[in-house]
């Protein structure tokens, strides 16, 4: 069924976030097709539960994006495909200079070479290192203390000087920490490796990991662990719907962090996450991990008064059971 919104290639759109922007773009009524290598997307997921079309496909492979590009009319590109891990960007900063940086740059050039003039790209608050004040708005200064925020500052320089020489219009959000899951319970988060404290801690309550290590209790924050602010994936696929619409009515180049401007630590996270699950989460200390701020909280404000961006699901209860609903599903079936 063709619609009149327009045709939308969502890269990395088998993946956590990608996949809610997917399914929120065909509610909309958006054509949607998804290209990804699968590394760590999911196939079944697309094709049960978003049913659109896959290429299944290397970002970096210039001929394919070409022909994606003539085949189909593509009216923009949302691209989520990446790799976004941060410790494993410390001990491998070549596959995140790699995939980030140089096979998005072939994406533009892709998109440049066939008069494809709309991006939304995933930037991350990891792009500004520590914080000198909270919440951290976009004017905030942008020193990255990990290679996965260098691999995604880079790409917002390329950007910039595209947006300015070419005919490129782009909206780049800066997410905080995305978390949860649809409510409904038809995606979720599931990395392998994975690597990200909320299913973690949820994998624990399941009794799948043993315990969860809490990475360094001696940071300047209340409880000594690091505090982030978590974001509903729900809500980053709204904010990615305002964006696309905003460049269609021919909005100009801007960037928007995607934060709810409350933090909560790790510790919170687990004693909360306890209280939904109303299970036991055995707890260890561990040391720091290389390249983590101790306080990331994002100001959404510029979103809300641009884009209008109105975040539904910010308390960590719901972040948390909609998270949960999606675990126990996936660890049932
Ligand atoms: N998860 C977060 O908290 C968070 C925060 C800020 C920014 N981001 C950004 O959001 C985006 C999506 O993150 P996510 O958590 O959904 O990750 P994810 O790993 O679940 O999704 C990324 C998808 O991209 C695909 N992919 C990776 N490299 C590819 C390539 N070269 N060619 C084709 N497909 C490729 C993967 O298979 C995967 O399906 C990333 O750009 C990430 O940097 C995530
Ligand atoms: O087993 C674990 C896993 C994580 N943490 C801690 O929990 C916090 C959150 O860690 P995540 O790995 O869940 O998330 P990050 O903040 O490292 O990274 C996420 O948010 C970033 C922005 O902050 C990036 O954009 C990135 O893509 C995304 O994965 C960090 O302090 C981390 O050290 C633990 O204590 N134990």
């Amino acid at each position: 069924m063709s619609s009149n919104h327009g045709k939308i290639l969502v890269t990395g759109g088998a993946g956590y976030i990608g996949s809610h922007a997917v399914l929120a773009l065909k509610k909309a009524g958006y054509d949607v097709i998804i290209l990804d290598n699968l590394i760590y997307g999911h196939q079944d997921l697309v094709e049960k539960i978003l049913k659109v079309e896959l290429i299944i496909g290397d970002l970096g492979d210039r001929s394919l994006l070409k022909d994606i590009f003539k085949q189909y009319s593509i009216d923009a590109v949302m691209h989520f495909a990446a790799f976004a891990y941060v410790g494993e960007s410390i001990k491998e900063p070549q596959k995140y200079y790699r995939n980030n940086v140089a096979n998005t740059l072939t994406l533009l050039e892709a998109m440049k070479a066939t008069s494809i003039n709309k991006l939304v790209f995933s930037s991350t608050c990891a792009t500004y290192g520590v914080a000198q004040f909270s919440p951290i708005t976009e004017q905030h200064p942008q020193n990255p203390i990990n290679p996965y925020g260098a691999s995604k500052l880079m790409v917002e320089q390329i950007l910039k000087d595209f947006s300015k020489a070419y005919d490129l219009n782009y909206v780049c959000f800066r997410y905080f920490n995305a978390a949860g899951a649809h409510p409904e319970g038809l995606l979720g988060e599931d990395h392998d490796p994975e690597p990200h404290l909320i299913p973690l801690v949820l994998l624990t309550a399941l009794g799948k990991r043993k315990f969860i290590s809490i990475f360094g209790r001696d940071y300047p924050t209340p409880d000594g662990t690091c505090i982030r602010d978590y974001i509903h994936v729900l809500d980053i696929a709204q904010a990615h719907l305002l964006g696309l619409n905003y460049l269609q009515q021919g909005g100009k180049s801007d960037i928007f962090n995607l934060g709810n401007g409350n933090g909560f630590s790790i510790q919170e996270v687990i004693d909360t996450a306890i209280e939904v699950t109303q299970k036991n989460i055995n707890v260890k200390i561990g040391d720091r991990r290389p390249g983590d701020p101790p306080i990331l909280v994002g100001s959404g404000e510029k979103a809300a008064k641009i884009l209008g961006w109105k975040p539904q699901y910010s308390s960590l209860e719901n972040i948390l059971s909609h998270a949960w609903q999606w675990h126990q599903k996936r660890h049932i079936e």
